[in-house]
């Protein structure tokens, strides 16, 4: 019989409700750290035994005003007591307008665009996939190996790793094709991506057929790889050559996390349609697709929407990160720190041979943990990594095809103690994991 936890039993001890969470959740979902929190404020968290720890993960790269951001909490507060849901298809509420209206001027900068918003990242890409089929009227969408683009069917069928993600899901939705992301450590270059297009074109779908190319401009969950200017330029290239929309997915990338505000504003390229989530709602569930107002347009009356889609307390937080963004110079930190956080970095591939790699853009960095004699990929190395770090009270996770990189996305309102602290934890937890202490 289930067990069920009674009045008496504790809900703050962490073994206790994890044994319930065990019980009563299913495997499928997995919880990376062995930890129950209660509270968390800007860069930490406190379990519910009262142990702090320094959130470097920011509920995976959401957090970017930190947790419980005193501006959102504010926002968020007094839009519930006017309207806290609607349903944008009934009735229009003026956050959803005034949100529309801001990311269409951060994105398209004098340019027409419209925005639609959604719940989840997923959600953004299939409705960016749907408006790019209805303006070109073809069915082809091509991603990139690596790519995290969610989880549900087509979400999952353009994200680009088997495991754990594909397992025995399928069978899964057609035309989708797929392309190698640039991955210079591992020997893949720009040149043998874009020669890996003209062959697909050649080989499996002419270029007047494919509605889009989806990408994310630095790869989140695929390992926190770049796509260098010169390669997104000839994709922008290509797909103004055929007709094709190109998508730049920012839902890891956007809201200040590399530097700018979207990443593909670093790389000279002006996207067609960009999906958003994570970071623009501080905290609270909202995504979106930003586009070309003539691409927006293209799916009819009643073919874009959902229930909560643009949700009104999510709208009131997300207005309230634009300003922390724009009035509190977080886009500046974002640069800073992560110099800081690069910088030190090296050092520790410097003292560390198992650091194969240190890379990343604004405050979206990484290393990668190779054997240091085989020089292949060390997924249980990092996992001990990971595993020390949390022991000490760092929260970190990891990404990459193999698993065996470590991944930074401390809120940018990290302070600079913090990221020492988060420095000096993983010094000894890479020591721990790779047997220089016991
Ligand atoms: O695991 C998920 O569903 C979210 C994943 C994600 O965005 C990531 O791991 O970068
Ligand atoms: N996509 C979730 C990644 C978390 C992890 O692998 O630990």
């Amino acid at each position: 019989m289930q067990n069920v936890m009674t009045e008496q039993q504790t809900w703050s001890d962490n073994n206790v409700l994890l044994d319930a969470r065990e019980q009563n959740v299913p495997r499928g979902i997995v919880t990376a750290h062995p930890l129950v929190i209660e509270r968390a404020k800007g860069s930490e968290v406190w379990d519910v035994e009262g142990n702090r720890y320094l959130d470097f993960v920011g509920g995976i790269g959401v957090l970017n005003v930190g947790h419980n951001h005193p501006a959102v909490v504010n926002a968020v507060t007094k839009q519930l007591g006017l309207v806290s849901h609607a349903c944008f298809q009934v009735v229009a509420y003026p956050g959803y307008i005034e949100l529309a209206q801001r990311l269409n001027q951060l994105v398209g900068k004098g340019e027409a665009y419209k925005s639609v918003f959604f719940t989840s990242g997923a959600e953004a890409v299939e409705n960016a996939v749907k408006i790019a089929r209805a303006h070109t009227n073809r069915p082809g969408v091509i991603a990139f190996d690596g790519a995290f683009h969610g989880r549900t069917l087509l979400g999952v069928t353009l994200t680009g790793m088997s495991q754990p993600y594909k397992q025995n899901f399928g069978p899964f939705p057609s035309d989708i094709y797929r392309l190698p992301f640039p991955n210079p450590l591992h020997g893949v270059t720009e040149a043998d991506c874009l020669k890996a297009l003209d062959q697909l074109f050649a080989v499996q779908i002419l270029p007047e057929r494919v509605a889009a190319i989806i990408i994310e401009p630095v790869q989140g969950d695929g390992g926190f790889l770049p796509a260098g200017a010169a390669f997104m330029q000839s994709l922008r290239r290509i797909t103004q050559q055929h007709g094709i929309v190109l998508i730049c997915d920012e839902v890891q990338t956007g809201f200040g996390r590399t530097g700018t505000m979207f990443a593909f504003q670093q790389l000279g390229i002006q996207p067609d349609l960009v999906t958003v989530a994570k970071s623009l709602g501080g905290g609270l569930p909202i995504s979106g697709v930003v586009g070309r107002a003539a691409m927006m347009d293209a799916p009819t009356p009643g073919g874009l929407g959902g229930t909560y889609g643009g949700n009104a307390l999510a709208c009131a937080a997300a207005l309230a990160v634009l300003d922390l963004l724009e009035h509190d110079n977080l886009l500046e930190r974002a640069n800073q720190l992560g110099a800081q956080l690069n910088a030190r970095l090296r050092q520790l591939a410097e003292k560390y041979a198992c650091i194969g790699d240190v890379r990343g853009v604004g405050f979206m960095q990484a290393v990668e943990i190779l054997d240091f004699e085989t020089g292949k990929p060390d997924a249980a190395l990092t996992q001990k990594i990971l595993d020390s770090a949390c022991q000490e009270g760092l929260l970190l996770i990891k990404c990459g095809l193999h698993r065996n990189t470590v991944r930074f996305l401390a809120p940018l309102v990290t302070t600079d103690s913090q990221l020492e602290e988060a420095l000096h934890i993983f010094d000894i937890a890479l020591a721990r994991a790779t047997g220089r202490l016991g």
